[in-house]
This record gives structure tokens, C-alpha cells and sequence, in this order.
């Protein structure tokens, strides 16, 4: 009998009160399910063994997060001050991607996780995307309600023969947007495939990957059952994680 993929999402720590916990967002989770059971993985490096972690996985999923990768890991400009950071996230997810690709674990970041994977590819980031020319403002509103935050935002140019083309993204779709920082250099084997009209490199695969490795910029766990070609994202994903599954 088959059994279902197990999924691991990646974890934030917060403190609560005087308490640390490791958290991770309730729409990640509830798209993760598209692919299989998701577990969130705490923000453990030093207490998780890693390949038990990996031998144990059928797919990761790397989240958003309001918090940015510290730039020591890209070797970027310190941050300004107040920027939020998540030590002990960057201490387990940067390792754990470029293990999880090498072993042939289906992979999917996500906003912080795309960024993430960029830099554990040995890419860097623009620490403020709407300062640098010629690029827009990818942020969102906080004002605004959460509807209009993840509405969508700007156009995104998918490019011919890659993976979201063969997933059936069609050359122009739409998307949300909801980051500050961006891709400046691309990580080592990283191909590049969606753009914004600005320029800026919103969704890549990895080039000589054995199984999805995927990242993207915006968001398509938001109301990923309203938005077919988010959907075709974690199709592809789930795929990629049940063929993971049956091979072990
Ligand atoms: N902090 C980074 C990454 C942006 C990001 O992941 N935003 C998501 C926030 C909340 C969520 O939807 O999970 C940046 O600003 O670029």
C-alpha cells in the first residue's frame, strides 16, 4: 500500500511571552497538504541529525517569513539597524537545502525560502529591492487588509522550455508581491525562470537537480486553491514528492 508523502516545513523561532517557539504559518502548512503530510521542522540545527531528517523526508518546503537571512551568509552589507533576523532558521535551512538538492529531495522555497536558496547556492541579495535601480517596489502595503497584500500585484514574464513552463504556466501570468529584499547575484546553477517587468528574478529552478528544486518570489500557497497556476506549483511539487515516496 502507498503511503503518503511526509512533507517537512521549514519553522520560524518567536518568542511568546518569555518562551521561545518555533513556528510556521498556517497557509504554508495548509498547501504543503496539496503534496503530502506536512511536519514542521524546527529551527534545531544542533540538536537535529540531518540525515535522519533527509532519509525521513519526501519533499521540504521552505517558507516566507517577515524575518531576512543574515548577510554574513552572502557576505553583504551589515543590515540596518531593526532589521529582523532568524539565526538559528539561516544555521538550519541554508545546509539542509543544498543537502536536500544533492540528495535528490524534492524542494520548493518560498519568498524567504527562495532567498534562501539563492544564498545556499553561493548567490547574494539586495537587501532593499525599491532602492536600487531600476527596480519597483515589491513591497506590500501593511496597511492594507490581507486580501489586497496578497492580491495581485505585477506581471511575471515565465521564460520558455524551463520548469514552470513545463508545469503549464503560460508566458505571461500575474502574481502577488510581498518582499523587500531580492536576488542580486544568482547562487552557482541556479536558472533563472520568471522575471518581473523590472528585471528582477522572481522564481528559479536548479539546473542539475534529480528532482524539483524549485523557488519562487511571491506567494502561491496564499489561497493556493483560488489561483490555477499557484496550484500548478505545488502539483508539480507533489508530484515530484509522491515519486519520492514510492522510490523509497
Ligand atoms: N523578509 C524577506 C522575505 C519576505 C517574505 O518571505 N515575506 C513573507 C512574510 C509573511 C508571510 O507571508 O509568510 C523580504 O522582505 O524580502
Amino acid at each position: 500500500m502507498s503511503r503518503k508523502p511526509l512533507i517537512g516545513v521549514s519553522a520560524c523561532t518567536r518568542m511568546i511571552g518569555q518562551h521561545g517557539f518555533h513556528i510556521a504559518g498556517d497557509k504554508y502548512l495548509r498547501a504543503a497538504a496539496v503534496a503530502g503530510v506536512p511536519l514542521i521542522i524546527p529551527a534545531l540545527d544542533e540538536l537535529i541529525d540531518q540525515a535522519t531528517l533527509l532519509e525521513s523526508l519526501d519533499g521540504l518546503l521552505f517558507t516566507g517569513s517577515p524575518s531576512n537571512v543574515e548577510p554574513q551568509h552572502y557576505a553583504g552589507p551589515q543590515s540596518a539597524p531593526g532589521t529582523p533576523h532568524d539565526p538559528p532558521r539561516d544555521r538550519l535551512t541554508l545546509p539542509l537545502i543544498r543537502a536536500a538538492v544533492h540528495a535528490g529531495i524534492p524542494v520548493f522555497g518560498i519568498c524567504r525560502g527562495f532567498q534562501e536558496m539563492n544564498v545556499a547556492f553561493g548567490g547574494s541579495l539586495l537587501q532593499k529591492v525599491h532602492e536600487v535601480e531600476p527596480y519597483q517596489d515589491h513591497r506590500e502595503n501593511p496597511e492594507a487588509p490581507l486580501d489586497d497584500q496578497y492580491g495581485l500585484s505585477h506581471d511575471l514574464h515565465v521564460q520558455p522550455g524551463g520548469l514552470l513552463d513545463r508545469l503549464g504556466l503560460p508566458p505571461l501570468v500575474r502574481v502577488n508581491s510581498v518582499h523587500g529584499q531580492g536576488v542580486e547575484r544568482l547562487g552557482e546553477g541556479l536558472r533563472i525562470e520568471a522575471l518581473a517587468p523590472d528585471g528582477l528574478i522572481e522564481a528559479f529552478s536548479v539546473e542539475d537537480a534529480r528532482s524539483f528544486a524549485l523557488g519562487v518570489q511571491w506567494h502561491p500557497e496564499w489561497k493556493v486553491h483560488e489561483h490555477p497556476h499557484y496550484l500548478a506549483l505545488f502539483q508539480g511539487f507533489a508530484e515530484a514528492c509522491r515519486e519520492r515516496a514510492r522510490q523509497r
